[in-house]
């Protein structure tokens, strides 16, 4: 489904990714850690054709994305839950997933119920403002907005931050779903080690840039995981 491969990324003068390889499979959840700063998110980003990078590939089935933009990497499949959520205060529930349909057909364009199904608590909140949403309101319908663009690829940056313990386990669960359905890669960042490696079929550590860990469910250790998170 997705691979990444050999991936540079700077921010002027300052390399940030060092070669990094990534894949992620339909059905799987593919969780990326490291501590704060090793490149976490500007992997998410070049992946979500958020931020350039300078060198690599990233192909989503076997098709090369180049170097695409934001809305070319939505086009390939590839939605991007950012660190932050990044939900528009001043629209409503309803108007913040509609936002999703801009890389849709026309034809395309309507929000499943299956999202209201997956986040109850946005068909009751359907009319609010998303500023009037709780942080952990606010993630739900950050991922639900994401889903609305039909992904191949779900990028999730740290959906755990700040949110509450219900809400986390909400989150958990609709993670495994989207996992048991199988239709949608997932490439899960996240910090808090428990969620992770609870949701994770494939491991990939990042330190300083660069891959230092990489591991499949059956042979994700957990000391050694441990340990490579904390360098
Ligand atoms: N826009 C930017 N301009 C310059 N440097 C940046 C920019 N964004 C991130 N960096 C730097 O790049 C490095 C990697 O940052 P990145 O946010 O990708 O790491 P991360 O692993 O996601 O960290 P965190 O867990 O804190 O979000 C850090 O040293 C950061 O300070």
């Amino acid at each position: 489904m997705l691979d990444v491969t050999d991936l540079t990324l700077r921010y002027g003068q300052s390399q940030v990714l060092h070669g990094v390889n990534l894949s992620a499979r339909a059905g799987e959840v593919t969780a990326v850690m490291g501590m704060n700063g090793v490149g976490k998110t500007s992997l998410m980003k070049a992946i979500a054709g958020r931020h350039p990078f300078r060198s690599g590939r990233i192909t989503v089935d076997g098709r090369d994305l180049g170097h695409p933009s934001a809305v070319e990497a939505a086009r390939a499949g590839i939605a991007y839950v950012p660190q932050g959520r990044e939900v528009f205060a001043l629209l409503s529930v309803a108007e913040n997933l509609q936002t999703g349909f801009a890389c849709l057909d026309r034809g395309s364009r309507a929000v499943p119920d299956r999202i209201f199904d997956l986040f109850p608590v946005l068909a009751e909140m359907r009319n609010r403002r998303g500023g009037d949403l709780s942080g952990g309101q606010q993630q739900q319908l950050a991922i639900a907005r994401a889903l609305v663009t039909q992904p191949r690829v779900l990028l999730l940056d740290e959906p755990t931050e700040g949110i509450q313990p219900s809400i986390i386990k909400d989150i958990g669960r609709v993670i495994s779903t989207l996992r048991e359905e199988g239709e949608i890669a997932i490439v899960l960042v996240e910090q808090y080690f428990d969620f992770a490696v609870g949701l994770a079929d494939r491991v990939t550590v990042l330190t300083g840039g660069q891959v230092s860990y990489t591991a499949e469910k059956g042979g994700i250790e957990r000391e050694a995981l441990l340990g490579a998170v904390s360098l």
